[in-house]
């Protein structure tokens, strides 16, 4: 360790480009143990640039990275060992079937700490608790079923810290749902949950810390209930249709995003709290104000609208998050 105890992971200053692409833009990031941490951005924001460089499947042209307290561009099989690893599209031994697939990752676990035992004891019960058939080649699966075998190994090694890198794209409603409980029940036991996604919903009723990435560069990242209490989504309504386009300056408010429509607007903002919104409604030209809570895919929406490359994406390329 390096004097980061209460740290899972830490990633400071990382970058990385693909030729002239930039995928990570001086990326600085720290996940507390304990934390369900979730990894937010558009198509190509850099969210598997990063899982990549914390697993030490790829190397960061600069920066450096911390996981487990271990460097991943230097022992990256250390990495892989000791992380429970999840990717997006999980590559499995076709021709082996469910149990098959369970012996064989079980060989690579034979260390006492986690054990050849205990690693497929835990892999049989949770394939059982998705219905997994045994017997079944892996060809033979759908995409959620996959999914789940590629969740139970991860799991099966009853890994400290899990790197989760959409883990749900390709499970139905229920079993997300539960899959993603199931990760704040591995957090309650002291584990560590990093996850990419786009499932915004999801992400807000499970995880414990959010960040926001666009084009490579961390937009936000802090604890769920800090930008919950930090964020207001404010509807005001003005006398006439020449109003103010945003809160002014003198306000202790900082706008994430406008939107405006004839006598009313939309503000998006940061402010220390509800009070200080309150001064909105004082304002001259007035005439009310709602003061809401948003979403966190209101105030995903609000810090990308701004960001948004024009022009913009069409809509067979657009993502849904
Ligand atoms: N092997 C590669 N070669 C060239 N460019 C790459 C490579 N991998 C990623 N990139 C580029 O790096 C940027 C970040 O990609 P990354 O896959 O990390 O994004 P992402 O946030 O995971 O996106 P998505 O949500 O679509 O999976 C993109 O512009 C992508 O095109």
């Amino acid at each position: 360790m390096d004097g980061e105890s209460n740290v899972a992971i830490s990633i400071e200053n990382v970058s990385k480009s693909y030729r002239d692409q930039v995928a990570l833009d001086g990326l600085t990031l720290r996940v507390p143990e304990g934390a369900v941490f979730g990894l937010l951005g558009e198509n190509g924001a850099g969210k598997t640039t990063t899982i990549q460089v914390l697993l030490g499947m790829i190397r960061a042209d600069s920066g450096r990275a911390r996981v487990l307290g271990v460097d991943p561009a230097r022992d990256g099989l250390d990495v892989r060992r000791r992380v429970g690893y999840v990717p997006e599209v999980p590559a499995l031994y076709d021709w082996m079937t469910v149990a098959e697939i369970g012996w064989f990752a079980a060989g690579f676990h034979p260390e006492p700490v986690v054990g050849a035992a205990g690693f497929l004891s835990r892999y049989g019960e949770s394939t059982k608790g998705f219905g997994l058939p045994p017997d079944r080649k892996i060809k033979a699966l759908s995409k959620g079923m996959r999914a789940k075998v590629s969740l139970s190994l991860a799991l099966a090694s009853n890994p400290s810290l899990l790197i989760l890198d959409e883990p749900t794209s390709g499970l139905d409603a229920l079993v997300r749902r539960e899959f993603l409980e199931s990760m704040v029940d591995l957090a309650a036991n002291g584990r560590t949950v990093f996850l990419s996604s786009h499932q915004l919903g999801e992400v807000e009723r499970v995880a414990s810390h959010v960040a926001l990435l666009h084009q490579g560069k961390l937009i936000l990242a802090e604890p769920l209930d800090e930008l919950r209490a930090r964020t207001f989504l404010l509807a005001v309504n003005f006398h006439s249709r020449d109003h103010e386009p945003a809160p002014p300056a003198s306000l202790p408010i900082e706008l994430i995003d406008a939107s405006d429509a004839p006598r009313q607007a939309h503000w998006l903002v940061r402010a220390r709290d509800r009070a200080a919104c309150e001064a909105v409604r004082n304002l001259p030209g007035v005439e009310s104000l709602r003061i809401e809570t948003p979403s966190l895919e209101d105030v995903y929406i609000g810090y990308m609208r701004g960001r948004r490359p024009s022009p913009p994406p069409s809509p067979s390329t657009a993502h849904v998050a």
